[in-house]
C-alpha cells in the first residue's frame, strides 16, 4: 500500500514538503502554537470524563428523542410526557437533549413522576439552557461527546416526531445496532403517521435497491400505542 502513517493516521498521496516525522515537528520550534488542535483533545477528553464521571451511578435508563420545536399542543407532547412518566414509575432514569418541545416534555413527566430525569444539553449559537424539568443536566461542546453519553447509559431510544437532530440519534443508535456496536436495544419510533414516511421510503426505496437488509428495517419499532412503547422498554431487563 502506498502512503504513510502520521502516528495513526493513514495518508494515501503525501506532498514531498509535508514528508516530515512527528517527532521532527514536534521539536520544530514555534510549531505547536501554530496547531491548536492538538490541545483542543484535551478538552474534548474532559467532556468525556465529566460526561462518564456525572453519569457513572445513573443505573437504568431509557432516552427519549423528539423536536425541539414541538410545543404543548402537539400530541407527541402529552405522549412524551406520558411515556416519561410510566417509565420513571417503573424505575428508569429518563435522558433527554435537555432542550425545549419533546424533550421538555419528557423531562417534566420524569421529575413530576419522581423519577431522575437527565438533559444532556448542547452548547448552541442560540443558546437555550437546560428545560426548568431537568434534575441533573450536563451541556456538552460536542455533539459527538454528547452522543455517546445517550448510547452508554441508555437501555434503549423512544424516538418521537422530530427533524434533523431527532433523525441525527435515530440513525446514530440504528447504524450502532446494524454494526452489532450495540445489542439488545430497542428503538421504538412513537407517532405511526409520522414516520410512515420514513418507513416507507427504507422500504421501497433502500431495502429495494439492497442498500439495507430487512433484518435492519426489523430493528424499528413503529407505534402510537404508549403501553408497547414502555413493554418494550422493561424488556431490556430480561435482556441485560
Ligand atoms: C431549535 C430550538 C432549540 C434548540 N435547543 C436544543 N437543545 C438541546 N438539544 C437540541 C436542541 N436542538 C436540537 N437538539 C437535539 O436534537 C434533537 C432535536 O432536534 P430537532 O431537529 O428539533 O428534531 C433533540 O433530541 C436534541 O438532542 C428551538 O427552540
Amino acid at each position: 500500500m502506498k502512503g504513510r502513517f502520521r502516528g495513526p493516521v493513514f495518508q494515501r498521496r503525501v506532498e514531498e514538503a509535508d514528508a516530515t516525522t512527528t517527532d521532527e515537528r514536534l521539536l520544530h520550534r514555534g510549531h505547536l502554537d501554530t496547531h491548536n488542535d492538538t490541545w483542543r483533545v484535551l478538552r474534548i477528553q474532559s467532556e468525556f470524563v465529566e460526561g462518564f464521571g456525572a453519569l457513572a451511578e445513573l443505573g437504568e435508563a431509557i432516552a427519549i428523542f423528539g423536536s425541539a420545536r414541538l410545543r404543548e399542543d402537539h400530541p407527541g407532547y402529552a405522549q412524551a410526557e406520558e411515556i416519561a412518566r410510566r417509565l420513571a414509575e417503573a424505575g428508569f432514569a429518563v435522558i433527554t437533549g435537555g432542550g425545549p418541545g419533546i424533550m421538555e416534555a419528557a423531562n417534566k413527566g420524569a421529575s413530576e413522576a419522581g423519577g431522575l430525569s437527565v438533559g444532556l444539553g448542547i452548547e448552541l449559537p442560540f443558546e437555550n439552557g437546560l428545560n426548568d424539568h431537568v434534575d441533573l443536566g450536563i451541556n456538552f461542546r460536542y455533539f459527538f461527546a454528547r452522543k455517546t453519553m445517550f448510547v452508554k447509559y441508555a437501555q434503549g431510544f423512544v424516538v418521537l416526531p422530530g427533524g434533523v437532530g431527532t433523525l441525527d440519534e435515530l440513525f446514530e443508535a440504528l447504524t450502532l445496532r446494524q454494526t452489532q456496536k450495540i445489542r439488545h436495544f430497542p428503538i421504538v419510533l412513537v407517532g405511526t403517521a409520522y414516520w410512515s414516511g420514513l418507513i416507507g421510503w427504507l422500504r421501497d426505496t433502500a431495502l429495494a435497491a439492497g442498500t439495507i437488509g430487512q433484518a435492519d428495517l426489523d430493528m424499528l419499532v413503529v407505534t402510537d400505542d404508549l403501553d408497547e412503547v414502555v413493554d418494550l422498554m422493561l424488556r431490556t431487563r430480561e435482556d441485560a
